[in-house]
């Protein structure tokens, strides 16, 4: 079977073509310093409470599932999740295979900003080059997402440090042991695991138990994709997610505070 990650990152460097240029780590810092503070992604994976952390993701279809939630009006969408308690958000960008956008985020973080207490949110979308760090932190990103198999360990550097210059955090997504060492090895201070292998989009919890067990101590550890229950989310916290990342089942939700707060 084709990999569909290896077409989505072939559109998506075809897509940023027109608007890459050389973004130095010391323009990054200055956008930073010039730009009002985010509130920080990883802080709130930690919670006092001991209770998994939840971060609800915002995304209208996907290549898996289709149309999940195609005419959700993203900062409603997000003023909902901040009301059912999520500790986090994360805003899909790609619009091609995900219906999102940029102005979907940035219209979220100004929601919050009206609307506050800010929820850190996470671009989502597949990142190749700085300029789309640039891009995230304008639009108020606290993280960025780095795709540990789409990636040489030349860009991830890149992009870690880029990331850091900007002042956000970057979230890893693995989904191998090899590709955890390599995260490992980048000194990725968030890791995910995405139960959905990205080639054929089965979920699978297993593949949590078998790899969070292996990330190390102070590393915050996140469970990705396919979790629709209070079970689901149960057998993440038990193998050692610090929290879980849920799409599908939270936008489909008629109460998702409920559906929420069932997962801690
Ligand atoms: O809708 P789900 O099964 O709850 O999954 C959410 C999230 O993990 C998934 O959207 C995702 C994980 N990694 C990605 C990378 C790109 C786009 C999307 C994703």
């Amino acid at each position: 079977m084709a990999d569909k990650l290896d077409e989505i990152m072939a559109w998506k460097r075809q897509e940023i073509a027109p608007l890459v240029r050389e973004v130095s780590v010391d323009e990054l810092s200055a956008l930073h310093a010039e730009l009002p503070p985010v509130p920080s992604f990883a802080q709130n994976l930690r919670r006092a409470d001991g209770g998994l952390a939840v971060i609800a993701e915002i995304k209208r279809r996907s290549p898996s599932a289709g149309a999940i939630a195609t005419g959700v009006d993203a900062p409603t969408q997000a003023l909902r999740y901040q009301a059912a308690g999520a500790d986090c958000l994360s805003v899909l960008t790609d619009h091609k295979y995900f219906g999102g956008t940029l102005d979907d985020l940035s219209s979220v973080t100004a929601g919050f900003a009206l609307n506050p207490p800010a929820v850190p949110c996470l671009r989502k979308d597949f990142m190749v080059h700085p300029i789309q760090v640039r891009h995230a932190r304008e639009a108020g990103a606290s993280a960025i997402l780095i795709i540990v198999r789409a990636l040489s360990d030349a860009d991830i550097a890149l992009l870690y440090r880029s990331a850091t210059a900007a002042g956000l955090d970057a979230l890893f997504e693995v989904h191998t042991q090899p590709e955890l060492d390599r995260a490992i090895a980048a000194e990725a201070k968030i890791i995910g695991v995405n139960n959905r292998d990205l080639a054929i989009f089965k979920t699978d919890l297993a593949l949590s138990e078998q790899l969070i067990p292996g990330i190390p101590d102070g590393v915050i550890a996140v469970s990705e994709s396919g979790i629709h229950t209070a079970a689901d989310a149960a057998r993440a916290k038990a193998c050692g997610a610090h929290a879980v990342l849920v799409g599908e089942s939270l936008m489909k939700a008629a109460d998702p505070a409920a559906l929420l707060q069932s997962f801690r």
